[in-house]
């Protein structure tokens, strides 16, 4: 095996570690001797290291790997799953991930909007990679055996355990003992709310991803009613990661201290790295789908736009956040693949150090052409280190086949010596967000009914206060951040040829072309008053392709 980057000759077994919350970590081996630069060892061919084996958390919703330890949180993947690319088979088949997704039941009785249904509800289908439509084997249907939502109890009484062939334990709940009660309003993504979720049983947490869903279609109406869902709403059930997002604790806090930056991006690389060894494609990495708990451990959420991809196959649909998506993307004529993630990780990397995309003095138009047809290179901060500048450059480069791979990435000199220790993670985290510890940090819930300006996303964002006319016109005028549509409604369609496999439906309704000049809509509590977040809002994505394809299900 050729030499793989190793100025640090520890070698380190692999070991299972449980750490303290019943997270099974496993250490990568990395013997060999390093190369003398990065440069050296990227020219050396790639070996084919053993990927550090990931495996359930007790609660069976994360996976965390590494040292660092990142946990994949569990996702929304299976409620919004890419349309014009659904979930391969191949990785349920594999289950070495698992998304499991708790959807609503209105139930016989409805409880009305503080009280969601439990997870726990016997009429609850729950969405898994695995196994979306297993039942008991005594007949008894309407349970699911799929993991428990985040701290559900697991007595005997509630819960057997099974342990699959391949190590991953399942819980089968007898389904109504829980009682799941939505609190305050968490965030806000492209698809609906996260809320707090607080069982009254056992005083476990959960965040609950409430997902509207527009069922205007036969088919739809069909999914929503297999799903057993009700009032146009999905709920999903996540493992709470009380640190919030990395987007939030930028509006908070402020840009990241380097320092921060390389202990994050370590651990976001780490997740790369594994997604990328099983072909898995993230296609949003942005702050706002990357979760810090107070643990200083990163885990990565939102996988609704994951792909698993052929050997063979790339990818052309136009999916991803504008400014945090690669020009391969954007371009969207040769296909792409596992390399947009890295450009995303650029993007976020100067998301950290900076508190705002690369490109953000575009509107979203706008700046998706700066991305995909200037030779423009976004700027990097002057008070980075060498090591830092030198990463992110690497992660820009236009041309995806000379970004490094994650597994490259571990062992640039910016991350490679970073102390991959649980102790540093926590000291990182509690220096740089000392309120994530003294219970001031989660600001009060937005009352968006009520609220009285926002900002104007043309000239400075940030500061122009406008007055909000109507909730009806705001929701028309969202931005695009995650963008699920088919290629050939790109932006950049207009500007070059068609591609032979898009497919043809019009101009997707919520790009606002340049000069137009919509309203993105995303009003944060910042210092008392509300301004702009121009990189996170998003339309509510109704997908219209011609004739209402099956990819145009839902939302
Ligand atoms: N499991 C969770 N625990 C704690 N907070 C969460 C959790 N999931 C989401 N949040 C918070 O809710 C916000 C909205 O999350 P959501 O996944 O709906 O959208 P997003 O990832 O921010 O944006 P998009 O949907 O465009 O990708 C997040 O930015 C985060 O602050």
């Amino acid at each position: 095996m050729p030499t793989w980057w190793g100025k640090k000759s520890k070698s380190k077994s692999k070991s299972k570690d449980k750490d303290a919350h019943g997270l099974l970590q496993f250490n990568f081996i990395k013997p060999k001797p390093r190369p003398k630069s990065f440069d050296d060892a990227l020219r050396s061919s790639p070996p084919d290291l053993p990927l550090p084996r990931p495996s359930l958390s007790s609660n069976d919703h994360t996976l965390a790997f590494g040292s660092p330890s990142l946990s994949l949180s569990a996702s929304s993947a299976s409620s919004t799953a890419s349309y014009d690319d659904p979930p391969s088979s191949t990785s349920r088949a594999q289950g070495d991930m698992k998304f499991a997704v708790r959807s609503k039941s209105p139930g016989p009785v409805s409880r009305g909007p503080t009280s969601p249904t439990s997870p726990l509800h016997s009429k609850l289908h729950a969405l898994s990679l695995d196994s979306p439509t297993a039942r008991h084997e005594d007949g008894r249907s309407e349970c699911h055996p799929l993991p428990l939502p985040p701290g559900s109890p697991t007595s005997p009484s509630s819960s057997l355990s099974s342990t699959r062939p391949n190590g991953i334990t399942e819980q089968t709940t007898t389904c109504n003992l829980s009682k799941w009660k939505k609190g305050k309003l968490l965030g806000r993504g492209t698809f609906g709310h996260v809320y707090l979720g607080f069982n009254s049983d056992s005083g476990h947490m959960c965040a609950i991803k409430e997902v509207r869903v527009v069922s205007d279609d036969q088919t739809s109406k069909e999914c929503l009613k297999q799903l057993n869902q009700g009032e146009g709403t999905l709920s999903v059930y996540l493992e709470y990661v009380s640190g919030g997002s990395i987007h939030k604790l930028l509006q908070e806090y402020g840009a990241f201290k380097e320092p921060v930056i390389q202990n994050y991006t370590r651990q976001i690389v780490s997740g790369l790295s594994y997604l990328h060894g099983r072909n898995t494609v993230h296609r949003d990495i942005k702050g706002a789908n990357i979760l810090v708990d107070p643990n200083g451990e990163i885990k990565l959420a939102d996988f609704g736009m994951a792909k698993h991809i052929n050997a063979s196959a790339s990818m052309l649909s136009f999916k991803g956040s504008p400014y945090w998506m690669a020009p391969e993307v954007v371009m969207n004529t040769n296909g792409y693949s596992l390399p947009v993630d890295i450009w995303s990780l650029g993007c976020t990397i100067l998301e950290m150090a900076t508190s705002k995309p690369p490109w953000s003095q575009y509107e979203g138009v706008a700046a998706i052409f700066k991305i995909g047809n200037s030779k423009d290179m976004p700027e990097i901060p002057d008070h980075l280190s060498s090591e830092a500048k030198d990463f992110i450059q690497r992660c820009l480069q236009r041309d995806p086949s000379a970004r490094p791979t994650a597994q490259q990435l571990l062992d640039h000199p910016f991350i490679r010596d970073q102390s991959a220790t649980k102790a540093t993670n926590v000291r990182i985290t509690r220096d740089a967000f000392p309120r994530m510890y003294d219970g001031t940090r989660t600001p009060p819930a937005l009352d968006y009914s009520n609220r009285t300006c926002i900002t104007s996303l043309d000239g400075d964002y940030a500061t122009k206060p406008i007055p909000v006319t109507s909730r009806a016109a705001r929701d028309n005028t969202r931005m695009i951040t995650s963008l699920p549509v088919s290629p050939s409604s790109s932006p950049m369609r207009q500007y070059m040829p068609a591609h032979k496999s898009c497919f043809l439906s019009p101009p997707h309704p919520t790009y606002p072309m340049m000069g137009q000049n919509t309203l993105p809509s995303y009003p944060v509590r910042s210092n008392g008053t509300f301004t702009l977040d121009p990189f996170h809002e998003t339309s509510f994505y109704k997908a219209h392709t011609p004739g209402g394809s099956p990819r145009t299900r839902l939302f």
